[in-house]
């Protein structure tokens, strides 16, 4: 469980989250939405550690993570899942999985198994392991970019607005490749623009606005709500959705 506790943070221009309260459950999908500029990006910067905050607190699983640089949230077993166009193009797919081990690289029996773990989970791993990764296809090369982001077994994987620039085909791989990861027992909280895509996806929708939650409730409950519609939905081009309806 991540526990925001009245989180202020900003980028010296005074503050862009302006006193973020919000629970995010374990092992479920939660999705961050909102309008341009509500803070969005900044709510996940600041639990990467990329961004300290101002003021407040930040919990995992009952340890404060606010304090901590990059890295040690990323030990802590916080990942993020890069936009796309974050893996080695001329190195194999079996190269760029070993470089998501990097930090567990000296303990090659966990290495191993977890590798192997993830191959049955993403199979394409395997069957595309000794090729360029350049040379997969949009959807393969995101399968193995979120792949990667497990190898060191993370608890919480942040994905920023994953299915930007994609085509509904690729849009379709990402939101499989999510609940896979899910599947797997780890707790996603995503940023997405494109509102029905990431709560039809989520379990648990969070609406921002102007640097605070709006909303927080189920994700369909969210869906179902008239003023959602009225707020976003008519932005949303319904035909570059993937399942049709989204
Ligand atoms: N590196 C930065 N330096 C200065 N200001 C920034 C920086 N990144 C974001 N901001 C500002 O912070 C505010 C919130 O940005 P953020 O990216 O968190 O919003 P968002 O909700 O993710 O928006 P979008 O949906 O447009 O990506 C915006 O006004 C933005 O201009």
């Amino acid at each position: 469980m991540i526990e925001f506790e009245n989180v202020r943070a900003g980028y010296g221009g005074g503050d862009v989250l302006q006193g973020v309260t919000l629970t995010v459950e374990r092992a479920a999908i939660t999705c961050v939405v909102g309008p341009n500029g509500a803070g969005k990006s900044t709510l996940l910067r600041v639990l990467s550690g990329l961004l300290r905050p101002s003021a407040g607190t930040i919990l995992l699983d009952g340890k404060p993570v606010h304090a901590l640089s990059p890295a040690e949230v990323l030990a802590a077993g916080v990942a993020q899942v890069p936009q796309q166009g974050g893996l080695f193009g001329n190195l194999t797919v079996r190269d760029n999985m070993l470089l998501g081990g990097y930090l567990i690289r000296s303990e090659r029996g966990r290495l191993k198994k977890r590798l192997d773990e993830l191959a049955e989970a993403f199979p394409v791993i395997t069957t595309r392991a000794h090729d360029k990764a350049a040379d997969l296809s949009g959807g393969q090369r995101r399968i193995v970019e979120f792949a990667r982001a497990l190898v060191t077994n993370p608890s919480v994987v942040l994905l920023d607005e994953p299915t930007l620039g994609l085509d509904p085909k690729t849009c379709e791989v990402v939101f499989e490749s999510t609940q896979t990861m899910n599947e797997l027992g780890v707790t996603v909280l995503m940023v997405e623009q494109n509102v029905r895509f990431g709560l039809k996806l989520a379990h648990h929708g969070v609406v921002m606005e102007r640097g605070q939650v709006l909303f927080a409730a189920p994700a369909d409950e969210l869906l179902a709500r008239p003023d959602m519609a009225a707020l976003f939905f008519g932005a949303a081009p319904e035909t570059s959705h993937p399942e049709g309806g989204l």
